[in-house]
């Protein structure tokens, strides 16, 4: 690694390893934190992260640590730590970085709080970004073209600073000032991909996974405009972008589960003995707590969270979106 890191990565599971790599493929040296002490010993060993990233080849310049307060020469870090353990996290961060580029898709259980929100409370004087959009780290890893929205707290000055820290040659940011739309986009749509993939595993056919997409979309945008998002930023690539990819593929984590929940296994048996995460389980219930406490209609969301609890049938949660009285397709009569 040639000189101090500039950039860290907070969290190295497939996603922030997969983007520890591609910031590190211009020869620039990245700061990767591990919390597993024997993933620091197998990445900077042998350029491997066998338990999250199988198959890539980790850029010399990134350098792995498990101790956090090794992050505070950085000017700015990318969170990659999944929802649920955020505010854990970065209860320990050291003071230092001006700027955290948050990247998990989630909406913290319990509190109902989106993770900017999380970290505004955890780390008062940083200054929030949200990295969010259709990205599979494998393949962004394999150096895939990839886009995706950085929504910056600090408007146009902040973007001024990490536009050039985080794009690379196959890594191409579109600025948004919006943080909400780009939270809820990303903590959605994986609730959603749950969804088409009970689809795919209870073989509705292609015609009803595009209506789950559009009806799920819908619910995305009554849920995000609530809360404050704009409805373009939903329409881009940390929404619909985003929605379209994983509602579409077996690559991802939630899309399987919901296969498996398709097929007729348990929540429990589908997530048994997993390391990697599927964001949308814990997501489910506090959406659709949310939305029923705020009156907002979201049948699909609601129905993932039924099934994951056991509380209906893959086949039921189907037959009941189905049974829905007729209404008008935007809203308003009939
Ligand atoms: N994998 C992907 O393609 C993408 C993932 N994301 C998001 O990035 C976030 C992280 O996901 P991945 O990197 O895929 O994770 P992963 O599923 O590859 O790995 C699990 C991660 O959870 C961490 N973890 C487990 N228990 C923990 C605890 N008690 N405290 C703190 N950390 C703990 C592990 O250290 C590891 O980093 C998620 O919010 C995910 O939705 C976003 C875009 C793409
Ligand atoms: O967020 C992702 C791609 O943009 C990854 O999706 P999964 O977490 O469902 O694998």
């Amino acid at each position: 690694m040639s000189g101090a890191a500039v950039i860290g990565v907070v969290g190295a599971g497939a996603w922030g390893t997969a983007l520890a790599q591609v910031l590190a493929s211009d020869g620039s040296p990245v700061l990767l934190w591990a919390r597993e002490p024997e993933l620091v010993s197998e990445i900077n060993a042998t350029r491997r992260n066998r338990l999250f990233l199988p198959g890539a080849e980790l850029a010399p310049g990134i350098a792995a640590t498990g101790t956090l307060a090794d992050l505070a020469s950085c000017a700015a870090l990318l969170v990659v730590v999944p929802a649920q353990f955020l505010a854990r996290v970065l209860a320990d961060l050291p003071a230092g970085p001006r700027d955290l580029v948050l990247c998990a898709k989630g909406i913290e259980a319990g509190s109902g709080r989106l993770m900017a929100e999380v970290a505004a409370a955890a780390v008062p004087g940083a200054e929030l970004a949200v990295l969010s959009g259709p990205t599979f780290a494998h393949e962004v890893a394999a150096g895939l073209p990839t886009a995706v929205t950085l929504a910056c707290g600090g408007g146009e000055a902040q973007w001024q600073r990490l536009a050039p820290l985080i794009s690379r040659k196959t890594l191409r940011p579109y600025y948004s000032d919006d943080l909400i739309g780009a939270e809820i986009g990303g903590a959605v749509k994986n609730v959603l991909a749950i969804a088409c993939g009970v689809v795919e595993g209870l073989g509705l056919g292609q015609n009803a996974r595009a209506a789950l997409i559009a009806r799920g979309y819908a619910e995305m945008l009554r849920f995000g405009l609530a809360r404050g998002a704009r409805a373009e930023t939903l329409a881009g690539l940390c929404g619909l972008g985003d929605l379209v990819l994983t509602c579409s593929s077996a690559s991802s984590r939630n899309f399987t589960l919901g296969q498996a929940l398709g097929q007729g296994q348990s929540a429990a048996e589908a997530l048994a003995g997993k390391a990697s995460v599927a964001e949308g389980a814990s997501t489910a219930p506090v959406l659709a707590e949310l939305a029923a406490r705020d009156g907002i209609a979201m049948p699909i969301a609601t129905a993932v969270h039924r099934l994951l609890a056991g509380e209906l049938s893959a086949a039921e949660a189907a037959a009941e979106l189905l049974a829905r009285p007729l209404r008008a397709e935007q809203g308003g009569s009939p």
